[in-house]
């Protein structure tokens, strides 16, 4: 069983904090050479030290807007600023040192080693070599990356772990500015959803001003405290979070992106308040199962982390085997969004959702009736 948890590693604190203003795009037009224009008058502010995704469908301009904060293309009219001043007065080697990148593939120098690859910025900003690997070093365990993985080279790694050298290697430039372009796309949807995860809590530490491209709905909701949605032509439909874009999309085009079951994605946004915890019957693993069970029970291992369900009716001789279990549903992890919670209690095979502590202990159940009973009181 895997925890459906919706970790929202939110950096934006301090609520009175008056948010300061990192990246600004003023009236930024970008016309290719052919004629294409790939952002039409794009305005928007960027919050210091938060995740703000740009989303769209293919070929709105996503890459081109990403691309004009570093230089690597050039707008056509209009300023992009990096902490009020515009970009292009920056020297673009000097200001692209500056500004982490990360991309599809992790875009890694192949004949390098995982530990010089991510020493590469360091080592360009005049660090010693021995400096710049000792940093690289930290920053593999900083993303979660075994430090024997250093002396590989990319092609022995696996698509997650090479995404997340690509993030290593980005925090290297140590800015406060991190840009990532679909940096998960290529990955599994369980990696994917592990990576995120991560990075929620790399920000939820470092706090750095991530501006990350998708055309993945809920990758851009999962992780942004902003969501700029982009239509074909390269225009914003819409800015705002991602519970006001669910909630209240601003036309037709945004409705059908953000999809039909957004009212499902918005209980993202609502917090399990209300939901009481019932209580199950638990049986550990490898202990006598009484003779007359009628109701499902949950089996937990030592640890008292759930393992599996035993049927109503069951018979078993001896202690209770694994074998003897029906597998369960997704976990809900208390305090995190109530999707987290319905989800556990649909995909539960006994119809009861199993909460767990932060320690995975089970510490009760919940059904669908009951989290449907506090939407609606909440209507
Ligand atoms: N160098 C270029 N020359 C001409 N047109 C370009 C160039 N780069 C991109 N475009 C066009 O500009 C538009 C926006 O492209 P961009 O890559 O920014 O979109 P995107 O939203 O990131 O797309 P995707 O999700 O498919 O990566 C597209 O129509 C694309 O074909």
């Amino acid at each position: 069983m895997r925890p459906s948890s919706r970790i929202r590693g939110r950096s934006g604190g301090n609520p009175a904090r008056v948010p300061e203003v990192a990246i600004e795009f003023a009236n930024v037009t970008k016309r290719y050479p052919d004629g294409t224009v790939a952002v039409d008058d794009l305005s928007l502010t960027i919050e210091d030290g938060t995740i703000t995704v740009f989303v769209g469908p293919s070929g709105c301009g996503k890459t081109t807007s990403l691309r004009m904060i570093n230089r690597m293309v050039e707008p056509t009219s209009g300023q992009v600023l990096l902490d009020g001043r515009d970009v292009c007065e920056s020297d673009p080697p000097v200001l692209r040192r500056g500004i982490g990148y990360v991309i599809q593939n992790a875009g890694l120098f192949p004949h390098r080693t995982v530990l010089d690859n991510v020493a590469t910025v360091p080592l360009l900003s005049g660090w010693g070599r021995s400096r710049a690997r000792e940093r690289a070093a930290e920053l593999l365990a900083t993303v979660g990356l075994p430090a024997e993985l250093g002396d590989r080279y990319p092609a022995q790694l696996s698509g997650g772990q090479r995404q997340r050298v690509g993030v290593a290697r980005a925090l290297a430039a140590d800015s406060p500015v991190l840009l990532m372009d679909e940096p998960f796309s290529a990955v599994d949807p369980i990696v994917r959803e592990d990576l995120q995860d991560e990075l929620l809590r790399l920000q939820s530490r470092l706090g750095k001003t991530i501006v990350f491209v998708t055309h993945d709905v809920d990758e851009a909701v999962r992780l942004g405290d902003k969501v700029a949605v982009l239509r074909t032509g390269g225009r914003l439909a819409q800015y705002g979070t991602p519970a006001e874009v669910l909630r209240n999309p601003v036309d037709d085009f945004v409705a059908s992106f953000v999809g039909r079951d957004r009212g499902y994605r918005g209980l993202s946004f609502m917090d399990a308040t209300g939901v009481e915890l019932q209580d199950v019957a638990t049986i550990r693993l490898g202990e006598p199962v009484p003779r007359a069970t009628t109701d499902w029970a949950l089996a937990v291992n030592s640890d008292g982390r759930p393992r599996g369900w035993l049927p109503p009716k069951s018979t078993v001789d001896g202690g209770l085997r694994e074998g003897d279990l029906v597998a369960g549903g997704s976990l809900y992890r208390r305090g995190t969004p109530l999707r987290g919670a319905l989800d556990a209690a649909l995909s539960s095979p006994a119809g009861l959702g199993v909460v767990v502590d932060d320690e995975e202990r089970v510490i009760g159940v919940v059904t669908a009736r009951q989290i449907l009973d506090v939407i609606e009181q909440r209507r």
